[in-house]
Formats: C-alpha cells, structure tokens, sequence
C-alpha cells in the first residue's frame, strides 16, 4: 500500500533564491565592466603618473649627491620658464598627462592565441582517438565522446615550430584504470604514434588528479667522447642523462667534435663498502654498445683500482687494456677465463679474512684488501656453454664468492650480455647485480625483466649506439646514453675519438702476449696473461700475500728494459 507522504514546500531562498542570486551577480559583472570601461583612460593615466613619479625618484637616487644642487636649480628654472610662457601651464599639463598616458598604456604580452588551424585539428584527431579508451557506455556524462569537446579534457598544450604537439596535458575519467601497467601502455602507445613517431615522450601519470601530462624529451647528447670524468672515488659514471632526472651535473672538457665545455647530469653509480648496488648487469642487443660500457667502466676504474677482464666476445675488443698498469688479466680463452676467476674468488676470500683479522686487532683494513678489483665479463655465458660441451666448471659459478661478499672486499663485478642471452646467467649473477642497465632497441617485456620497473617513456625503434635505459637498485629508471669509448685499434674509429681513449689507457707496464695486428686478424686465444694469473691463484690460495697490482709491477720491473 503506498503512503503519501507530505511534501514541505521549500524555503523561498532556495526554490528560486538561486535565480535571483545569479541575476544579481550578472547584474553587478555588468555594472564593475561597465566602470571599468569608462574609468580606463583615468586608470591609465593613474598608472603612468606613478611610473613617471618613481622614475623621477630613481633618476634623484642614482645623482651623486654634488650634482643634486645643479639638477635640483635646472628643474626649478624648467619650471619657472613654464610658469611664465603663455599657456605655459596648461602646455605644460597637457604633456604630462599625454607622457603619463604613454607610460600607463598596458604593457603586458597579449594573451597568447590560441591554436590555430592545423593545431586545432591535431588536437581534435588526438580527442577523437582516445574516445575509445576513455569513455564508457554507462557514462552519463562522458567526458569523451564523439565530436565532443576537446577543450574540456586538454587543458595546456604546446607545439613545436613544425606544429606537432610538445606538450599536452590531458584530462581522464576516474574510473579508466590507470593503475594498470597495461592500460597506461595502450595510452602511451597511442599518443606516441598520433603526435609523430620517431620522437621520445615521457608520460607522467597523476592518478589523484586524473590527469596525465605528456613532454616530448630532446635527445640525449651522442657527442660526448671519453674523457677523465670528475668524481669522487668509488663512483662511476655509467652514461649521461636528462636534467629533470638527476641533480648533479659533471663539467665535461671534451665532446666529440672537437674542445668545448659544458654541464652534463650523468648516471653516477657508486660502488665499494658502502654501495647498495655494488655489481651490474648490463644488456643488449649485439651491436648496442655493451663491450663500450664495459671498455668506458674499465677506463674510469683503472684510476683508483685493478682489473680483470674476461671477455666472452672472443673479437679482441678489449686489446688495447692489454698489459696496461692495472690491468690484471684480459681473457678471451675458457682456461684463462677459469684461472683468472678462480683466482679472483681466492682474493676475495683473502681481503675478508685479512680485513677481519686486522678488526679483531682493532686495527683498520689492510692497504692490500682496499685497493678496488674489477672483474669485467662481456657475455660469460659463451664460457658456461663451451665449459658445459668440455665437461669443465662453469666460470659463472667462480662469481659466486665476488658477487656474494664483493662488497666488504672492494670488488665489484660487472656482467654484459646479450638479451637473448640472459637465461644462460646463473641465479647468482642475476640476484646480486642490482644496477642495471639495458641498451638499444628492447621491447617492454625485455626493459621490464632487466631494469625491474618499465621506463616512463617511449621506447624507441631506432637508436644510436650506446643509447638506453640504468637503473639502481629501486631507484627511478634513467635514459642514458654510454659516452663514445670505441675501440682505438677499430679502423672505424674516429681520430679523434682514438686519441681520447688513447689518452686514458695507463701505461703499458707488461708486454702484451700478442700485437694488436694480429689480435684484429682474428687469433682467437689472445690476450692472455696466465701467468701473472697463475702466480697470484698461487698466492691468493697460501694466504695473505702480494696485492695483484704489486704482482703486476714485479713482472712489469723484468718487463721494462726491454719493453
Ligand atoms: N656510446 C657509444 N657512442 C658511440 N658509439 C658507440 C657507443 N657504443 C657503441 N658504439 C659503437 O657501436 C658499435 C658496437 O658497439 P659495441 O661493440 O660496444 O656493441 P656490443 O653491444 O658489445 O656488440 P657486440 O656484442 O656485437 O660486440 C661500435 O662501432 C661502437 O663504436
């Protein structure tokens, strides 16, 4: 049974109150517009009068104070001249009042137009390309529909010269799933495509505001040669990077074309005692620029530090370290892959007992666990596959001991390998390698699976060597870009890109086994230094011994006369 229920009769301000409130504010717009309009002239000449008043108090302020006497007897005869001239008075306020109106005009920049033609119509192309995504059939009130209102949803857009789209800032509907990795990238994909391919966009989500702002990101700098980078020690840098992403800047001295200075933010990656990320994994396709990364970390760790390369390439890419100082070993052999880990392992061991020794005496480390060891591998899993067809030891499994417990010991390894590459890496490597970084072309899935967290921006299909993402640790995901390190006895090589590598090679202290000639006409078992190795393996496995770098430059004191 229905029940009537009685209806009060709303209270008069609210049933048509309303109307009348907005009829009165309607009227009152009209009236202050009105005012403003015929009180413009005086308003303007108000303002100039105040402009000219303090000009005039600038121009005393600035007068020394012994010429105020004369500028202060010059106004007073102006004025007395004016005073008696005929008309002079009124002359004299007319022009006043027309500099004063002068001055007062408004100055401010027009109000930029709005988009023209061509602009609006790549904006309404965009609007009606993402109808799709952002509307729903139960919207009552969609925001996107269409033919609807571009407008409502893009509230700030910018254009290039050449008219496409830099900046946009777009509008959604709470209820599309922002949330969704998936999501995002069918949205991202779309305005890539729709604003002009070949360009990198970054797309920053604010899912409180339901509102997604979309830049166009120029391309990172590909001049920059190697160089001596200035940093602390314990830190490298990886590659170069977009201001907005890091704080700091490094002063660079030389580019690629020639001298110049300027400030570049790098990647920075801090290793040793006190790192939390204190190995790298590094990825790519062939060809991406991963032997550079590995040949640039080489040459900045040579600075402070020892170290081994281990080069599963087997191109000699790595020859020109050969015998330099610092350089323990270059390996591109199986056998000499496995001596110069095991021996690495061994030294490992030695540093931390020799540095808990010295603690339990109370005293610092010794000097001889401090001094950084690198162990440099480009794609060991080359040396897991012909070590498996031998029947011999997985190198990979000698990193054990480095990577587990590298980081009280001032070792740091470094892995390169190519992507299709990655499952031949052992659990180790992949656990304890928690910088990243990925170069060239990758698909979402392949950046995902290395860096941990998909990029904020566009994948690109075409990119230039050495060009691609970092990441450290948990950290935000950074493009980067390696700095040109090439081979110097690649006869692609620039001059003057050789010469800057050249000039950072350290000296070469041990005769390397075999000429750079030959290495590049293809002798595969190359660049060996077994027997430097094979001593310290020795000495690691007796206990507290010679440091590698000391072991070098005893053999380096034989090799010198004749060298
Ligand atoms: N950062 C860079 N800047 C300029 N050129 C680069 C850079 N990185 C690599 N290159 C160039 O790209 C080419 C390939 O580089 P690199 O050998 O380092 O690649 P890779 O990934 O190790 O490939 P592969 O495994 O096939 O050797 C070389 O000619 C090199 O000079």
């Amino acid at each position: 049974m229905e029940t009537a229920v009685a209806r009060r009769p709303l209270p008069h301000i609210l049933s048509n109150g309303g109307a009348q409130l907005a009829r009165s504010r309607e009227l009152a717009r009209t009236a202050a517009d009105s005012a403003t309009d015929i009180l413009h002239p005086l308003i303007t000449i108000a303002r100039g009068l105040r402009r000219l008043a303090s000009a005039g108090r600038r121009r005393w302020a600035e007068t020394p104070k012994d010429r105020r006497g004369a500028l202060l007897f010059l106004v007073a005869s102006v004025l007395l001249a004016v005073a008696l001239a005929p008309y002079g008075p009124l002359l004299a306020v007319v022009t006043l009042m027309a500099a004063a109106a002068w001055q007062g005009r408004d100055r401010a920049p027009s109000a930029p137009a709005g988009p023209d033609t061509s602009q609006v119509q790549r904006l309404k192309s965009l609007y009606e390309a993402l109808v799709p995504y952002f509307s729903a059939a139960e919207d009552p009130e969609p925001l996107y529909a269409h033919g609807g209102d571009w407008g409502k949803v893009f509230s700030a857009y910018e254009f290039d010269p050449t008219g496409r789209i830099t900046h946009l800032e777009i509008g959604y509907p709470a209820y599309f799933t922002d949330g969704e990795p998936e999501s995002r990238a069918r949205i991202e994909h779309l305005l890539g495509a729709k604003s002009g391919r070949g360009r990198e966009y970054h797309f920053a989500w604010d899912e409180e505001a339901n509102q997604l702002t979309v830049r166009v990101l120029a391309p990172l700098p590909t001049d920059i040669a190697a160089q001596p980078f200035v940093t602390a020690p314990g830190e490298t840098v990886l590659g170069f990077t977009d201001p907005t992403g890091v704080q700091r800047t490094l002063p660079l001295t030389r580019g690629g074309h020639g001298e110049e200075r300027r400030d570049v933010p790098p990647v920075v990656w801090r290793t040793g005692i006190r790192s939390t990320e204190p190995h790298l994994l590094a990825a790519g396709q062939p060809g991406s620029g991963t032997s550079t990364l590995l040949r640039s970390i080489a040459l900045q760790a040579l600075h402070h530090g020892d170290v081994v390369i281990v080069d599963g390439g087997g191109t000699g890419e790595y020859a020109c370290l050969t015998g330099r100082d610092g350089v323990l070993a270059v390996e591109c052999g199986l056998t000499g892959a496995l001596t110069s880990l095991e021996w690495a392992a061994h030294e490992t061991e030695r540093r931390l007992i020799a540095a808990n020794r010295a603690h339990q005496a109370g005293g610092p480390p010794p000097e001889d666990t401090r001094r950084p060891l690198w162990l440099l591998l480009d794609r060991p899993s080359t040396f897991t596959h012909l070590a498996a067809a031998d029947g011999r030891e997985d190198p990979q499994s000698l990193l054990q001991v480095p990577l587990r417990h590298g980081r009280p010991a001032n070792v740091t390894v470094v892995v390169a390998e190519q992507l299709d590459g990655l499952e031949g890496l052992s659990d180790p490597v992949r656990q304890h390698t928690r910088a990243r970084v990925v170069l060239g072309p990758a698909t979402a899935e392949q950046l995902r699976a290395v860096l941990g967290a998909p990029p904020h921006t566009t994948p690109l299909d075409q990119v230039p060597p050495g060009r691609g993402y970092a990441r450290l640790g948990s950290g935000p995901v950074h493009r980067l870009q390696v700095p040109a390190t090439p081979d110097p006895y690649d006869d692609a090589t620039s001059e003057a890109e050789r010469e800057a590598v050249l000039d950072l090679l350290p000296p070469r202290t041990t005769p390397a086994d075999e000429e750079p000639e030959r290495l590049r006409a293809g002798v595969a078992e190359a660049v060996r230094l077994d027997k430097v190795t094979a001593e310290k393996v020795a000495a690691g496995a007796e206990g507290p011994a010679k440091a590698p770098s000391e072991a070098v430059s005893a053999e380096a004191a034989v090799a010198e006369p004749t060298a």
